[in-house]
């Protein structure tokens, strides 16, 4: 199963400890704002375990479904196979892409890359899309790599990589422009979304802001 770029445009990532009110909630109205991709990352402080991680995965993926949204899994690949998402998102630090290639068959794989280099294995090992950062500082990921802002994709492009790329980190209305200029075909965001008193509002601001800038497929 591929992703488009128009896919990729506005890729909402998300678990419940991110959310001021209940995720199936927070997912709606993101949906209703327009958002055109979505990544369950339950993770950190205070995210569910277990059964209760099993049920929010089923439950956000069924609001997916009805609205014809990819539904992505972050690290886990168990679940993605109980649950039959769309796919998987795998970091530096995860599961080795060729394993869970084997596993997800022809499942979305998105992988984490944060150089050319790190670009160029992901690619070799079949990623169906990259994931580039942190854009700018964030609060959202503890333990993130450093700030290289959207030069990085700008550098990955010119190695020739034409892959689908998305840039993550602390990116929100102001400064998404710079990296879809870069290159990016779209872009991932968490807190600026589900942080919002009025996610519905905010996604629609980051998707009309979008749409001029990207390629249609
Ligand atoms: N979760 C992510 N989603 C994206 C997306 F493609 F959505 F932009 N890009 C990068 C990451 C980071 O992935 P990883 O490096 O494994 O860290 P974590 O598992 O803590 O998220
Ligand atoms: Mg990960």
């Amino acid at each position: 199963m591929m992703i488009s770029r128009k896919q990729l445009q506005l890729y909402f990532v998300m678990g419940s400890s991110n959310c001021r009110e209940n995720p199936e909630q927070t997912l709606m109205k993101a949906i209703r704002g327009g958002i055109t991709c979505f990544q369950f990352r339950e993770k950190g402080k205070g995210s569910r375990r277990g059964r209760a991680k099993f049920e929010l995965a089923l439950q956000l993926k069924t609001i997916c479904r009805e609205y014809n949204i990819p539904f992505i899994v972050n690290d886990d690949v168990n679940l993605v196979l109980e649950i039959d998402a769309d796919g998987i998102h795998i970091g530096q630090e995860d599961d080795s892409p060729l394993e869970v290639r084997r596993m997800l068959g022809r499942k979305i794989l998105g992988i984490s890359a944060h150089n050319t280099e790190e670009a160029r294995e992901a690619v070799k090992n079949g990623a169906d899309y990259l994931g580039v950062g942190p854009m700018f500082p964030t609060r959202t990921k503890k333990d993130c790599r450093e700030v290289r802002g959207p030069e990085v994709i700008r550098e990955i492009r010119s190695d020739g990589i034409t892959i689908p790329i998305t840039g993550i980190g602390g990116i929100k209305s102001s400064n998404l422009d710079q990296v879809i200029q870069a290159g990016a075909d779209g872009v991932a965001v968490i807190s600026t979304i589900s942080h919002s008193r009025d996610p519905e509002m905010i996604a629609r601001e980051l998707i009309t802001r979008i749409k001029p800038l990207t390629a249609d497929d």
